[in-house]
């Protein structure tokens, strides 16, 4: 968590014993974003780092599988945006320093942010005391975005969520030789799903989902899904509970031994396939399980 997040305070006083501000702190912070990386395929390490509204900053890195195609990757300012989304308790993100130019798909991923076009960027993996910030506007002009879409009351990708959902049943089969963790925690996952499920961001589609990891130890790690108005940018519910086991710095994908998948039955977007294909072949001694939600008023 540590090396993922920096508190208010902390922020603080990292900045106040530079004589600098905090927005001026960021710059100095990316190439530790940037060490955190998994890229086995590319060795191109990005680092995005963010101070929201509230004082902290997060972090994010690009993480990559080898063996799957090359969409399962998550950007590193998608990583920064799931992280914030997980711990932030809806606050702005204001300034962002990344290592490289944020690819297409990114400048549109970060779309989803109320009042992205405010959001302060500069594009740097130097320590600079006088950091170039611009607008997101001016790297994306004419975007497509949310409200082409949607109206201006629907929530978006940092703000409060509660999608109406009930966990309907468990429609996966009971396989044989659970071990004893799995079946004393099941239950706690499901809900854990459910609740990441709830805090999704799906307004495109209308099929919300979420995902709960558990490791070895029996720590949960949940992720929502986060949708794009441009579809293919989506950050997938597995990935959004990866990025929570990062977070945690937890290690290895082998360590994860259980997971939930919660969405809606018969969903015109469904996770199950690709959820399983990813699970599968990142820790394959893990279990996935599906329950599904439906949708109430
Ligand atoms: O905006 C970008 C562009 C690229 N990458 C990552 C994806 C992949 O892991 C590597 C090479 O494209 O860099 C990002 O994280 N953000
Ligand atoms: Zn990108």
């Amino acid at each position: 968590m540590a090396k993922f997040i920096i508190s208010a305070s902390e922020a603080e006083s990292m900045a106040k014993s530079r004589g600098i501000t905090v927005p001026q702190l960021l710059p100095s912070l990316v190439k530790s974003a940037q060490a955190l990386a998994r890229t086995p395929i590319s060795d191109f390490h990005v680092g995005a780092v963010g101070l929201s509204s509230n004082g902290r900053i997060f972090f994010g890195c690009n993480v990559e599988f080898p063996g799957l195609p090359l969409h399962h990757s998550i950007h590193a300012e998608q990583f920064l945006i799931t992280n914030v989304a997980a711990h932030g308790g809806g606050p702005k993100l204001l300034h962002m320093a990344v290592s490289a130019a944020p690819c297409g798909h990114c400048r549109q991923f970060l779309q989803e942010v109320r009042g992205v076009s405010d959001i302060q960027i500069v594009i740097t993996d130097q320590p600079l005391e006088n950091p170039d910030y611009k607008p997101i506007s001016s790297i994306l002009p004419d975007p497509f975005g949310p409200y082409d879409l949607l109206d201006q009351e629907t929530p978006l990708v940092l703000e409060k969520h509660n999608n109406q959902l009930l966990l309907k049943e468990d429609v996966s089969k009971v396989i044989n030789g659970h071990s004893e963790l799995v079946i004393k925690n099941i239950e706690n996952l499901k809900t854990e799903a459910l609740a990441a499920a709830r805090e999704s961001h799906a307004p495109y589609s209308g099929c919300p989902s979420g995902v709960a990891l558990m490791d070895c130890e029996g720590k949960v790690y949940k992720g929502s899904y986060v949708e794009s108005a441009a579809y293919n940018p989506s950050l997938m519910p597995v990935q959004a509970a990866l990025v929570a086991y990062m977070v945690a710095g937890n290690g290895g994908y082998e360590r994860i031994v259980a997971a939930v998948l919660a969405e809606t039955e018969g969903a015109m977007v469904r996770q199950e396939a690709t959820a399983r294909l990813m699970l599968n072949h990142i820790s394959p001694k893990c279990e996935l399980r599906v329950v599904h939600c439906v949708q109430f008023d």
